[in-house]
């Protein structure tokens, strides 16, 4: 398994190792000693799945303060394009994003500490999309900052009239209106 921490301090690449034979292939996908050796002493307490159809944009959400989540996702059908912004008081890096096509056929990971806002747009004509996280659903405490907020710059890599998003996620705030956590 690789580790290949990004720019933005605390948010990982993970590439887990696949071995392939004439029946397809077996990879071991989370082993808590290794990535916490890597990343932190993460304690995961969900697992999440969703399950979308082409150009579905779900986020940028956040839980605030206390109930923020960390976040291990990646894509067992399809493709995504995933994107986390630093939303952390004091970060050199606060509002800069990351954004990493994740791939069912590579299996690549993506570590996003607490403090991130995060979400996904589909490429693929579906995705299934599979994430951990370390505190629980906490709705009363959820956030959504705005997807197309110029200030983030960030290119979802498909025009909006493809995109699909719910009522909650066309009104997100903008970065300007997020307090820091
Ligand atoms: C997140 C969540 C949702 N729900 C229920 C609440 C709604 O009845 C339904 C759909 O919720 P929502 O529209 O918030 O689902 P997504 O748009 O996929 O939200 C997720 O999108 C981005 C990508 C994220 O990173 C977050 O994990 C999460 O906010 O599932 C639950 O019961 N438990 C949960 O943990």
């Amino acid at each position: 398994m690789e580790f290949i921490e990004q720019y933005i301090k605390g948010v990982w690449v993970i590439k887990p190792n696949r071995f392939g034979d004439a029946r397809g292939y077996f990879s071991e996908v989370f082993k808590k000693e290794e990535f916490q050796a890597h990343v932190g002493p993460v304690e995961f307490v969900q697992d999440n799945e969703s399950f979308s159809s082409h150009g579905v944009l779900r986020g940028l959400h956040f839980q605030r303060g206390e109930f923020s989540q960390a976040k291990l996702v990646r894509v067992s059908r399809g493709a995504v394009l995933d994107v986390a912004v630093d939303l952390r008081g004091g970060s050199p890096t606060y509002g800069r994003h990351v954004a990493v096509e994740l791939t069912a056929h590579e299996g690549t990971q993506l570590f996003i500490p607490r403090g991130f806002a995060h979400g996904f747009v589909v490429l693929s004509d579906e995705a299934q999309f599979q994430y951990k996280v370390d505190n629980v659903y906490a709705p009363h405490s959820e956030a959504t900052l705005r997807f197309d907020d110029p200030e983030l710059h960030i290119d979802w890599r498909i025009p909006q009239d493809q995109m699909l998003l719910s009522p909650k996620d066309k009104c997100g705030m903008s970065l300007k209106d997020v307090k820091p956590f």
